[in-house]
């Protein structure tokens, strides 16, 4: 047939194209050099130069022996470490179109984690999600969540009156307990709760699945095309069993809602309001599977990074006494003795909003953010930056910048205040990221640590717990590996500042 006659002629140009594509690449690679970075061995790469434990403490290090911007290479992937804020804007931020992809994990795909647009390829998909959620989560659509946070901020403080010993326990219940509240109009019970073990159990399976290492599949992709009899192939049947969990976790509280709505007795929640949205509409099967989606990743990208946040706090305190007293005297002034603080008095009480900033500089619970990536190869301060590069923004490293913050392991709101004691300008909140990726939850984050805080703060001391001979128990400044990081468990003492206190915390209703 006649069009078998430009068969060879087509190869040849798409052969010669792909010749050109490679020559070109290889001249710009050959031209510039990488950014600097510790030496890389054949095939392997860094893969052994690479920490499990505290990697952003070694990134700090390279940092400095290297510069701001550092190139590692696994298995012939890029990875490349930012080190600096200016770096992190430069890039992140001022090239936001060409560094808001993630890397692909092949097991995140298998076990069906990228349905989480928190993990998603950068693309349409993404954005529609992205979308949808900031409409319930922007700034000004946050205080019509402040009633429930309140609420439950009030129960997490009954929590600590009856067993402070288990205020680890009670950060997490407050932080579940607000994102099914506002999510799916649900109230927690407190114990073998089954909406808040079917997430868990998921966000837990992600973090195990996802560990570097843990499934060859991770660094051999192709491992995925064989059977799961075949040897080493079992990562096949650990996917599937999570795939089968994360239909549960977002269908069954979905079921609740729906079922809420036809009784009547459903209480206004984001879940609802969208159902409601897209019956009237309409809209297919296809929106409704992006609204349970868009509600489950709030629950896997909130309770965890906030839970953290708040230990991060008592931890703080416990450690710096004069900070509570300094925090609870500003409190007293302007809120008074009789009432527990709320919203409208936070512009006037800046001391507390700097420990809140302190807290999220002073310990980042994602200290290296979520894992950004290229679309596109790039070149930054004369070094190539391949497409496909996998960028991590360090930002511990940039919290804990000597020039920015002079004795950076020091827990001291003042350093964000001027000699007046009100804010200074330094409200770059590191913590929550960069760019077109940077938190989609910020707002509501930073509402409820910011009242869980003042609440706290203004009904119970917190102190260095002590032992049966009156010794203080000291803290050990220790956190917990992976993409959030937890203080690792520790004692302190938190007890009702006054019987005026433990009233004020009694007379608050479950209601
Ligand atoms: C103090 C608590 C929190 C901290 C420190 C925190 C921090 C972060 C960080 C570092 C990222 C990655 C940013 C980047 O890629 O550059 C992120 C992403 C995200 N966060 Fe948060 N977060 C917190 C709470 C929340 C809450 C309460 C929600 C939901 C209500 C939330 C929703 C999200 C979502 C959806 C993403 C993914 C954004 C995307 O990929 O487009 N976060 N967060």
């Amino acid at each position: 047939m006649a069009s078998y006659d430009y068969l060879p002629a087509t190869v040849l140009v798409l052969i010669l194209l792909a010749v050109t594509g490679l020559l070109n690449r290889w001249k710009a690679t050959s031209r510039l050099p990488y950014p600097p970075g510790p030496k890389p061995k054949l095939i392997m790469g860094n893969f052994h130069d690479i920490p499990t434990e505290l990697p952003w403490v070694t990134y700090t290090e390279w940092g400095r022996q290297y510069g701001d911007v550092v190139h590692a290479q696994v298995f012939g992937n890029h990875v490349v470490i930012l080190n600096s804020l200016k770096a992190a804007v430069d890039l992140l931020e001022k090239r936001a179109p060409i560094y808001s992809d993630r890397p692909t994990f092949p097991m995140l795909s298998l076990m069906g984690w990228d349905f989480s647009f928190g993990l998603m390829r950068y693309g349409e998909k993404w954005r529609q999600h992205r979308s949808l959620f900031t409409q319930h989560f922007r700034r000004d659509a946050i205080p019509a969540y402040h009633p429930v946070q309140l609420k439950k901020i009030h129960g997490l403080l009954r929590d600590l009156l009856s067993t402070p010993e288990d205020f680890i326990e009670h950060t997490k219940t407050l932080a579940s307990a607000i994102i099914m509240a506002t999510v799916y109009g649900y109230d927690i019970k407190l114990k073998h709760d089954r909406f808040i073990h079917l997430a868990e159990e998921g966000v837990k399976r992600l973090s195990e699945g996802a560990l570097p290492g843990r499934f060859a599949v991770d660094t051999f992709p192709f491992l995925r095309h064989l059977p799961s009899w075949f040897p080493g192939c079992g990562f096949h049947r650990y996917a599937q069993n999570v795939s089968l969990l994360l239909d549960e976790m977002k269908n069954v509280p979905f079921d609740f809602v729906r079922q809420n709505m036809r009784d009547g007795v459903g209480r206004p929640c984001l879940a609802s309001e969208l159902l409601e949205q897209n019956d009237t509409q309409g809209s297919s099967k296809q929106q409704e599977q992006m609204i349970k989606d868009v509600a489950a990743v709030t629950y896997a990208a909130a309770a965890d990074t906030t839970s953290a946040t708040l230990d991060v706090f008592i931890m703080a305190m416990a450690l710096n006494p004069e900070v509570v007293r300094k925090a609870q005297h500003e409190i007293d002034t302007v809120v008074g003795l009789e009432c527990l603080p709320g919203f409208e008095h936070r512009s006037a009480l800046p001391y507390c909003e700097a420990v809140v900033r302190e807290v999220l500089r002073w310990s980042p619970i994602a200290p290296l953010g979520v894992p950004h990536a290229t679309t596109q190869d790039d070149i930054y301060k004369g070094c190539f930056i391949p497409k496909g590069t996998t960028v991590l923004a360090n930002i511990w490293a940039m919290a804990h910048n000597e020039s920015m913050y002079p004795n950076p392991d020091k827990f001291d709101p003042g350093r964000l205040l001027n000699t007046d004691g009100q804010l200074n300008v330094d409200d770059h909140i590191l913590g929550f990221g960069f760019g077109r990726r940077i938190c989609a939850g910020r707002y509501a984050a930073d509402a409820t640590v910011w009242a869980t805080i003042v609440s706290i703060l203004s009904t119970f001391n917190i102190e260095k717990a002590k032992d049966v001979n009156g010794k203080e128990i000291e803290i050990k400044i220790e956190f917990t590996d992976g993409l959030v990081s937890h203080p690792k468990p520790f004692k302190c003492a938190i007890t009702p500042r006054s019987d005026v206190n433990r009233q004020l915390v009694e007379s608050t209703t479950e209601v």
